[in-house]
């Protein structure tokens, strides 16, 4: 038996074709346009196409997007001078600055600097902290992108068992911390693993969902499925010239219950997360 293949792009399409609905009946009864300010640092390529995208994106929901793109050389005084500017134009409603930062700049710093109420990348302390609560004001948007996926391929989280491979700050980490809350699509036990753990497979072979985010290609194979898991990947490595995740698709896809696509899985909805954020962060500081 073959896994069913949870179409991300197909979701994450749906999800952002009902928000410029939202957005369009938020837009006449408030006369306020949502605005998205972007920033892009350096020449990295795959940063320039994510950004790219989510200005596109945008622009299709009815939301506005500016890019502000600063030399590779920029100093972090002169991002951190951009970022108060933005926190302080009242026009703008969400700020996202692309990651990974050149190495001059240090990401935590910058990444603070941004007000929490624009912090629609759901990065900043006081908006992880209310998220972790459960009282969240975003949601991140690539654990909010694969917390959908897992619903739309119909699977119970109530009570299963989650093995999330990998700590990031912005994957790893909230993606446990919305699973085990109280509530929809959560509700999860779960457990952490990363790269010094020991007996690895052993404890991913108990998964009944299985989130990969720890950027090695290719890293989960189909000895370390539990079979009828739901498996959702979440790396983007590029392989002599191609897309794969985390996860060796060919041999886990006969395994698993279900499981995403690299590309066209998780990676789209984290776009369709943001404009979501962003519509709410025009909410919020309208009210
Ligand atoms: N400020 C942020 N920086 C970064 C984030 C983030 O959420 N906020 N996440 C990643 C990059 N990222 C969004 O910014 C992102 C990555 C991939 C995709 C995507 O749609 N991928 C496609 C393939 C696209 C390709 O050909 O490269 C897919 O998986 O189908 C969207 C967003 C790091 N930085």
């Amino acid at each position: 038996m073959s896994a069913q293949i949870i179409d991300g792009k197909g979701v994450a399409a749906r999800l952002r074709k009902d928000l410029g609905e939202e957005v369009s009946q938020f837009r006449e009864a408030t006369g306020v346009v949502p605005h998205l300010a972007a920033i892009l640092v350096g020449e990295d390529p795959a940063s320039a196409v994510y950004v790219r995208n989510k200005q596109r994106a945008c622009e299709k929901a009815g939301i506005k997007s500016t890019l502000h793109r600063l030399d590779a050389a920029t100093t972090q005084v002169d991002l951190l001078e951009l970022i108060s500017g933005l926190n302080g134009d009242d026009s703008v409603h969400g700020i996202l600055c692309q990651l990974p930062l050149p190495s001059q700049i240090d990401e935590t710093t910058v990444l603070d600097s941004v007000t929490p109420i624009k912090d629609v990348d759901c990065f900043h302390p006081e908006n992880v902290g209310l998220m972790v609560q459960g009282r969240p004001r975003y949601l991140p948007c690539t654990p909010a992108g694969c917390q959908r996926l897992i619903a739309e391929a119909g699977v119970e989280t109530s009570g299963a068992h989650a093995v999330i491979v990998g700590r990031s700050e912005i994957v790893g980490k909230p993606m446990g911390m919305m699973l085990v809350q109280k509530g929809d699509v959560a509700n999860a036990t779960v457990t952490y693993a990363h790269s010094r753990t020991k007996n690895l497979a052993e404890i991913t072979r108990q998964a009944d969902i299985l989130v990969a985010a720890i950027g090695k290609p290719n890293f989960i194979r189909g000895e370390m499925v539990k079979p009828g898991a739901c498996v959702i990947d979440v790396g983007i490595n590029r392989v002599d010239e191609k897309l794969v995740g985390d996860v060796d698709f060919d041999s886990v896809v006969g395994i698993a219950g279900s499981i995403t696509p690299v590309p066209g899985g998780v990676g789209p909805m984290t776009i369709a997360m943001l404009l979501q954020n962003t519509l709410t962060a025009a909410k919020l500081q309208a009210e």
